[in-house]
């Protein structure tokens, strides 16, 4: 079709939206315009996409971490968008019960291509990606297996393990309950050893102490790992894992004791409603000595408690490691969003015809872009601190392995501090999307409600993100009070220069000044440094240090959250130091990490000036950089999205589409809507005409 094909097609369109009931009447008659059709092979980004200044293919293996990486993801990706067993544009409007068996079977023919195809374990996990509908699987592979790996003897793996990779038994993580959650040590449920026979008895003494929330336990597994207060001999001997069968492996049901189900429907249409969320309770159900996991206690069959020297923590190192992949999937998440509000900005025009040409983009509005690309910018930036986290976790790992606990403190302080950092950002980010959309952005069709609805329940499991922050508080404050006698390492190793960053003041002079790394590290350690020594000093006052904390976690929290940022803006700053082949795409992404990094001092400049690192004028040459550098990243705003190498099936967004044929295919789908089958709702004849057709007799109307 020619360009005067497709412009005559967009005035016909143009026609159609403003006179809707000409259409209507239309195809009440018969007329139907096959809109998908004459639409289709057109790219309506085209033009955007020739703005780029670095190369597309190599930005793609640089956001993939290699080119092994892009090209296993990318093969995962297609293979999902090419089966039409994993449609998913239905799924906000199915009822539970429909919605749980469609996700049942998603999740078999996901397990049929992992065996059929011999797919590796990295390979099966990135088609659970993009088969995109949280299900069972996701808690049996990636907290259930993880538990028994990290937690279990060698003979316990030996056992459990082959069971759980050929998906012979199905498991869960059951370690919240109705009662409590963030506080672990005040679990209920009680795990009593019992000489006699050689077993544990699991028990849910009250109504609190039922688990509650584990996804997968409500309707799927057949095992979970189970979270206990340990009782040998009377006494509590701390909370443990123990592996604890459900149900039946011949017909599903229930094992006698144990009551189990779903705590019901969540946020949203479809999202999380796919997740069969548990509540489970024990009524003294047995199980032998050797299903609690044993590599940090051991429970002999005297009845002895043995502790190995591996520290107690341990038992919480699933979710070290949970945590760890959270921060790579806020990248995922927030990436997808910023790549649907993007795309539909350069498509989307509003308001500045000049001479009956046409309107402004939006995303030529400077409002536009400095709500867009500071999350664009974030979303680069939280992919390159994920990628160092599962760096720094794979090292603790081997370290575990060999019995060296040192680094454990610093690998659960950045885990919990990235977890919450990056979740909290990515959740109000997606609803930002959702905004810079407009109107069309409310539309389950732009994909975001649902990915907003999916997404927001990460800023409160495995760890609230309040709780999690003062974890890094107590890291922080520790590494302070030591800071005389110990030499701060690590992600503190700024610490150490403590004396320094007190004193010394931003020295930029320009706005110019502000593209220096060196500068910009020195200013967020400086930031981070005083806002750690200031609540050390507060704290001092305190006669009751846990007092002291108690009255000052807010301040605690701020501080987290300086030092948390310190560390995002570093290592996307180390990651710039590696060499990155690929025309222009160093020089890009350098311009990402300074709109990452100036947009915080921006955001947060009430901390750089009260600490008295910044002055107001040096604040301000920030924002005017900021600025300038808004105009560097227009150009290349559809390339960088273009370089997450999303497929439409995994955005699911008409918003988002690669070809930006956004409206005809809007107005497509709301022909598709089950409410569209009829021209006369159902109920009209009940509740409506009788209404038209009433005889008022009230004297006032
Ligand atoms: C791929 C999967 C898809 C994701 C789907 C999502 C599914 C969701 C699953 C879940 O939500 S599972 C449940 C998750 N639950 C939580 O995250 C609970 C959060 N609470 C805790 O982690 C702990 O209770 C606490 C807040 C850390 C407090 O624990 P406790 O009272 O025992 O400790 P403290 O006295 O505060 O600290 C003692 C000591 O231990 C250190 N520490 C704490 N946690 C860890 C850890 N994970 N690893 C290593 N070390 C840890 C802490 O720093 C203290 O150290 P010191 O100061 O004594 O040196
Ligand atoms: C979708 C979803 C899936 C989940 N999946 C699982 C699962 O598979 N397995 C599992 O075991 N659990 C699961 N959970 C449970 C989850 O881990 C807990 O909900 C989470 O740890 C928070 O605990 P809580 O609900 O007890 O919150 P609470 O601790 O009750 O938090 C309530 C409020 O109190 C505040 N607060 C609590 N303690 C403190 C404190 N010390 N200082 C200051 N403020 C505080 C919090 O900031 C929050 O604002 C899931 C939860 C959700 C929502």
């Amino acid at each position: 079709m020619g360009l005067s094909g497709i412009s005559l097609l967009t005035t016909t369109y143009s026609l159609i939206l403003q006179h809707q009931s000409l259409l209507l009447c239309l195809r009440a008659k018969g007329f139907g315009l096959d809109l998908k059709k004459d639409m289709e092979g057109v790219d309506y980004l085209s033009d955007e996409r020739k703005k780029a200044q670095f190369d597309v293919e190599a930005m793609k293996i640089a956001w993939a971490g290699s080119l092994e990486a892009f090209q296993l993801s990318d093969r995962m990706a297609k293979l999902v968008a090419n089966d039409p067993a994993f449609e998913k544009f239905t799924r906000p409007m199915l009822g539970r019960k429909e919605l749980i068996k469609n996700t049942l079977r998603k999740a078999a023919h996901g397990w049929k291509l992992i065996v059929d195809l011999r797919l590796t374990e990295e390979e099966a996990k990135w088609l659970r990606l993009y088969i995109d509908e949280p299900a069972y699987t996701d808690l049996h592979w990636g907290m259930f297996i993880p538990a028994i790996e990290g937690q279990g003897t060698e003979e316990q793996k030996k056992k459990w393990l082959p069971l759980a990779k050929k998906m012979q038994i199905i498991g869960c993580y059951a370690q919240t309950e109705l009662g409590h959650g963030s506080n672990v040590q005040g679990l209920e449920t009680t795990a009593t050893f019992d000489p006699q026979t050689d077993e544990f008895i699991m028990h849910s003494p009250t109504l609190t102490s039922s688990k509650w929330w584990p996804g997968g336990l409500g309707k799927a597994s057949t095992h979970a790992v189970v979270y206990a207060r340990l009782i040998v001999g009377g006494e509590f001997h701390g909370v443990h894992g123990f592996i604890v069968q459900l149900r039946s492996l011949d017909d599903h049901s229930p094992l006698p004791g144990v009551t189990v189900g779903d705590i019901g429907m969540k946020f949203g249409n479809g999202a999380y409603n796919t997740m069969d969320n548990g509540v489970l309770r024990f009524d003294h159900v047995r199980i032998p000595r050797d299903q609690m996991l044993m590599r940090v206690s051991q429970v002999t069959r005297e009845g002895k408690i043995m502790q190995s020297d591996v520290p107690r923590q341990l038992i919480y190192g699933t979710m070290v490691y949970v945590r760890q992949t959270i921060v790579a999937d806020a990248s995922k998440a927030l990436s997808r969003a910023v790549c649907i509000a993007t795309r539909y900005s350069a498509i989307r025009r509003q308001f500045g015809s000049r001479n009956g040409g046409p309107e402004t983009q939006v995303i030529d509005y400077k409002t536009q872009q400095s709500r867009l690309f500071p999350l664009l910018a974030s979303a680069y930036a939280f992919r390159f601190v994920g990628e160092w986290l599962k760096w720094l976790y794979t090292d603790v790992k081997e370290r575990l392995a060999a019995n060296d606990f040192s680094t454990l403190p610093e690998a659960h302080a950045c885990t919990a501090g990235l977890k919450s950092l990056t979740t909290s950002f990515t959740a109000d980010g997606i609803e930002e999307c959702r905004k810079l959309c407009g109107g069309h952005g409310y539309l389950v069709s732009s994909g975001l409600p649902e990915l907003f609805a999916v997404y927001i329940p990460a800023c409160t499991y495995e760890g609230d993100n309040v709780v999690l922050l003062l974890q890094v508080a107590r890291f922080l404050v520790k590494t302070v009070s030591e800071l005389g006698y110990k030499k701060p390492v690590g992600t503190t190793a700024y610490m150490g220069r403590v004396a320094s960053l007190m004193q010394n003041n931003c020295a930029v002079q320009t706005a110019e000044g502000w593209l220096n790394p060196g500068a910009v590290v020195e200013a967020f350690e400086s930031r981070a440094a005083r806002m750690a020594v200031r609540c050390g000093q507060q704290l001092a006052k305190y006669e009751n240090p846990e007092e002291g904390f108690a009255e000052l976690s807010a301040d605690l929290v701020e501080a987290s959250i300086a030092h948390c940022q310190l560390i995002v803006v570093s290592k996307f700053i180390e990651k710039l130091q590696q060499d990155i082949p690929g025309k222009g795409v160093k020089q890009t992404l350098e311009v990402l990490c300074y709109v990452y990094a100036l947009f915080l001092l921006h955001k947060h400049q009430g901390d750089f000036l009260a600490t008295g690192y910044l002055t107001p004028k040096q604040a301000s040459l920030a924002n005017d950089q900021l600025r300038t550098l808004y105009s560097k990243v227009r150009p290349n705003a559809i390339t960088l999205v273009d370089s997450f190498n999303y497929t439409d099936h995994y955005l699911g967004s008409i918003l988002g589409r690669y070809d930006g044929n956004v409206y005809p295919k809007l107005y497509e789908a709301a022909w598709k809507d089950p409410l569209n089958d009829s021209d006369v709702v159902d109920g009209f004849y009940e509740y409506v005409q009788p209404i038209l057709k009433q005889k008022l007799r009230t004297a006032k109307l």
